[in-house]
């Protein structure tokens, strides 16, 4: 498949957002992401906002469903999200309903394999159905274990491996800097996703001539150039 370059808007106030979605798009990026922390911010307005602005961009909601998930992917779509995000930790009945909810109302599954034993997460998401493997490794486990002196695990760790072990596309996220998120598609996990560099650190993101969105246009032409990614490591 085509890579493909998503902004996760981790912010708190949809004009922020908006304006910060605005700039993504105009420098080439695919698919939009109503971040957990927008989603709390503002409710599933943000999604319609989102929806309204920008009427023909696929938009993730993460907010990470753990119980209750027919109704709440129900919500998401109804909202406007073109994809939805399902957690492995939840029960498999939870990940039966938000797929079919998926399937009733045209919206694609994320799993997300976040504290989980990562590689058997990944292919129990794909046997339940979900389109997409979110290969994440947690803020809180990163900081945590960084503070105790250890190494910040990275979801390259074991992407290639989780890459291996499923047979539709992979994201990785979670602390990846810049550089390391463009890579990606090397590993065969042809979703690239941009966090906290473009929202948080947005001043360590900018190239020499400063600006932002010139920056992103840059990055976006460099994913866009792999051509396609094999998925499953198949070439
Ligand atoms: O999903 C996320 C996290 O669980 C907080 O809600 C973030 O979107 C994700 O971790 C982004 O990661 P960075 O690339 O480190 O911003």
């Amino acid at each position: 498949m085509k890579p493909i370059v998503q902004i996760s808007l981790d912010l708190t106030n949809i004009e922020e957002a908006l304006e910060t979605a605005a700039m993504a798009m105009r420098a080439g990026v695919d698919w939009l992401e109503a971040g957990t922390p927008l989603i709390l911010a503002e409710g599933l307005n943000c999604v319609r906002e989102l929806r309204k602005a920008f009427p023909e961009t696929p938009i993730v909601a993460d907010l990470k469903t753990m119980d209750g998930g027919y109704l709440e992917a129900e919500m998401m779509a109804k909202a406007g999200a073109t994809h939805v995000v399902v957690m492995s930790r939840a029960h498999e009945e939870t990940i039966h309903c938000v797929v079919k909810a998926g399937q009733d109302h045209g919206v694609k599954v994320m799993g997300d394999n976040l504290a989980d034993d990562m590689v058997a997460a990944a292919k129990k998401l794909e046997d339940l159905g979900c389109d997409y493997v979110i290969h994440h490794v947690g803020y809180d486990e990163r900081r945590g274990i960084a503070a105790r002196g250890e190494r910040m695990p990275s979801p390259l760790d074991q992407l290639k491996e989780v890459v291996e072990a499923v047979s539709i596309p992979v994201q990785a996220v979670g602390g990846l800097s810049l550089e390391q998120a463009i890579r990606t598609p090397e590993y065969g996990a042809p979703l690239v996703v941009l966090g906290a560099p473009l929202t948080i650190d947005a001043d360590s993101f900018k190239t020499a001539s400063g600006d932002l969105e010139d920056s992103l246009r840059l990055i976006c032409e460099k994913v866009h150039a792999y051509g396609d990614v094999a998925i499953g490591g198949q070439k």
